[in-house]
């Protein structure tokens, strides 16, 4: 009989652990790094945010852990461990294994993970049944007890519906009743609430903090706002141009962000303590994958950059207890 929330053993070592993850895009002619030699962890019940702007390769990094990278895209070196497991070059059969069922993840857009021809029953359940080899009847047990979880009071409802009939929200809390049904490990969620509008967006985050609470899973959350940081994430990590350019833990990355690029990013979000500063976008884009500038890839847009920036790459350094940054300045 399926009792809900079970609880799992909490092991003090990490769950996820990157090590120089390096993912190109290769096709006859050329190459290009779009995450380039990037290093951090995963503890037990941690959430870690990834940030920065768009194309900076958050997306790319969290496929390139779910080993779901399109076609082009490969892990030419470094490690993906899982439980101390490298994912990188495992088995098929195996890593279709843990994906779902140990490391579960959420998109954007929930259209593109579900089959707009099946009912949401029929989907739901069939994730329950593949993942947790129960019987039809008990996923479908299982099914109704994560869709009330994540706010369907009456689940043989939706059960009967079809995506396309439910609005963005609706249908992404059917994807993160999906996801947690199987109780994964480790939860992906890749904007998550970006297409929602604002009032949705904030039941979504609701539901995804109590669901954080009340379960094991650690979480990695990827998005380009920092105010979803503040709500959600123990620690974050700032990636530009494919790298890592600070991680630390999320207080100490609002009350003393250290590389100009967060502190962009932090001076170009607008904050809700009735002070009226204005708002200071960070000029230009970020380069894009193939064409990063020599020295510093932030260069070009810092207010604060010298001569000697352009002529080195910054080494990711420690600056302090648990913070890391990319740059030469500081
Ligand atoms: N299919 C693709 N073919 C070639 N280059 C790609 C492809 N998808 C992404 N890229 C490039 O990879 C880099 C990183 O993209 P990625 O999608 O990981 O960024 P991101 O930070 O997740 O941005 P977004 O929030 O817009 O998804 C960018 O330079 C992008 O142009």
């Amino acid at each position: 009989m399926y009792s809900g929330n079970e609880g799992r053993a909490i092991l003090s070592e990490a769950i996820l652990e990157v090590k120089s993850l390096r993912t190109v895009f290769k096709d006859k002619k050329s190459e290009k790094t779009i995450v380039d030699g990037i290093d951090f962890e995963i503890g037990p019940n941690e959430v870690v945010a990834l940030v920065g702007e768009s194309g900076c390769g958050k997306s790319m990094t969290s496929l390139s852990i779910m080993q779901l990278l399109p076609r082009m895209g490969v892990i030419a070196e470094g490690e993906v461990r899982f439980r101390g497991h490298n994912l990188v070059g495992m088995k098929k059969r195996e890593m279709t294994r843990i994906r779902g069922r140990k490391i579960a993840m959420i998109f954007q857009e929930p259209m593109t993970s579900l089959n707009p021809v099946l009912t949401i029953g029929l989907q739901v359940t069939e994730a329950i049944t593949r993942h947790l080899g129960v019987s039809h009847k008990e996923a479908a047990e299982i099914a109704d007890d994560w869709l009330r979880r994540v706010g369907f009071p009456e689940p043989a409802r939706i059960r009967k519906e079809y995506p396309h009939r439910l609005s963005g929200g609706m249908r992404q809390r059917v994807m993160l009743a999906m996801a947690m049904a199987c109780k994964p490990e480790l939860l992906i969620a890749d904007e998550p609430t970006t297409a929602l509008d604002v009032t949705i967006q904030a039941q979504v985050l609701d539901l995804i903090r109590g669901l954080i609470k009340e379960t094991d899973m650690s979480v990695l959350f990827i998005t380009h706002d920092l105010g979803v940081v503040a709500e959600m994430a123990n620690r974050v990590i700032v990636m530009y141009a494919g790298q890592i350019v600070e991680n630390t833990d999320v207080i100490t990355l609002f009350t003393n962000p250290q590389h100009p690029y967060t502190k962009g990013l932090l001076g170009s979000t607008p904050r809700m303590n009735g002070t009226m500063d204005r708002l200071n976008p960070i000029p230009g884009t970020v380069p894009s994958a193939g064409s990063f500038p020599f020295g510093c890839r932030f260069a070009d847009r810092c207010l604060v950059a010298q001569a000697g920036c352009r002529s080195q790459m910054p080494e990711l350094r420690s600056v302090g207890k648990d913070h890391q940054v990319r740059c030469l300045l500081v």
